[in-house]
């Protein structure tokens, strides 16, 4: 199978890790475009892919095409390479707010379409991808989108409605989580740890309670009140966090991501 990505940026990179480390492709069997001479030279040497600045090369060339910019530059990208992709290719988009149908509707013709939210993570093998896609893709296809979406992390199908949920849960979130961790470290460099140490305390702790939602298949909740000792030193956190609002931030923030999504 021939691998192509069109734009080699932040998403692009954080699939190709998963995808050349796992073996899903060889390297010779994946193409990426990048606009900058900087950006070729960065990917071929980091990744030992072919690289060019030519998107229509890419598309002729790929068996699975991802459409690896950012959304304004979909309708522009599909134009220029739409006569290129004929009805055996699959194309994935991984833009938020670009539907199945746009989609349809920008290449003017049947095509095989996977529509995808994948995150960061992917570049350490912990992304999530959800996943839906149109009824030119067959299961057998389906299956081997999903071996390249699992080889960087988890990946589960769900309805295309689902999709828009899926950027704030997992595509964006891992944002949220970043600010979180620096958030935590910023106050125990406040009470005289050093920085470096700070994140690697809060990103670990991090780290190991979502392992404990996973792995043990208990209620959030119930987590959080194994560590509340009575009269103790977490139910005094819990209470300020909850005194300045942090669960309804996070609702409301998801709130505005989901609906940023639906308008793009
Ligand atoms: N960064 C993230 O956490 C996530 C991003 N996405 C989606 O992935 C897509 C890519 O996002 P990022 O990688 O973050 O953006 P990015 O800006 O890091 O990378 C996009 C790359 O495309 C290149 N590019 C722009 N126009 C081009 C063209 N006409 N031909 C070829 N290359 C072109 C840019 O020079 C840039 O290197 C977006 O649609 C974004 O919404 C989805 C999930 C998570
Ligand atoms: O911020 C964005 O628009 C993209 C989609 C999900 C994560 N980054």
């Amino acid at each position: 199978m021939k691998l192509g990505f069109i734009g080699c940026g932040n998403m692009a990179k954080a699939m190709l890790g998963g995808i050349l480390k796992n073996e899903i492709c060889a390297k010779e069997d994946v193409i990426a475009t990048a606009k900058s001479e900087a950006s070729r030279e960065n990917a071929r040497n980091t990744y030992g892919i072919q690289v060019t600045a030519d998107n229509i090369e890419a598309a002729k060339s790929a068996d699975v095409l991802v459409l690896a910019v950012k959304p304004i530059f979909y309708e522009e990208v599909i134009h220029e390479i739409k006569d290129a992709v004929d009805e055996k290719k699959i194309i994935i988009s991984i833009a938020p707010g670009k539907t199945l149908a746009w989609l349809e509707e920008q290449f003017g013709k049947k095509v095989k379409l996977v529509r995808c939210m994948p995150n960061t993570p992917a570049l350490v093998g912990e992304g999530m991808t959800g996943v839906c896609c149109n009824e030119e893709v067959s299961d057998a296809e389906m299956q081997d989108v999903l071996k390249i979406l699992e080889s960087c992390g988890k990946a589960e199908m769900l309805p295309e409605r689902l999709i828009d949920v899926v950027v704030s849960v997992s595509g964006s979130s891992p944002a949220y989580v970043f600010m979180f961790i620096e958030a935590m470290a910023d106050a125990a460099v406040a009470d005289g740890m050093p920085r470096a140490q700070a994140y690697r305390f809060a990103a670990q702790a991090v780290l190991g309670s979502a392992k404990m939602v996973l792995e043990t298949g208990k209620h959030p909740g119930e987590l959080k009140d194994m560590v509340c000792s009575p009269g103790g030193t977490t139910i005094e956190a819990v209470r300020v966090l909850e005194e300045k609002g942090m669960r309804s931030a996070v609702i409301e923030a998801m709130k505005a991501c989901v609906k940023k999504g639906r308008e793009m």
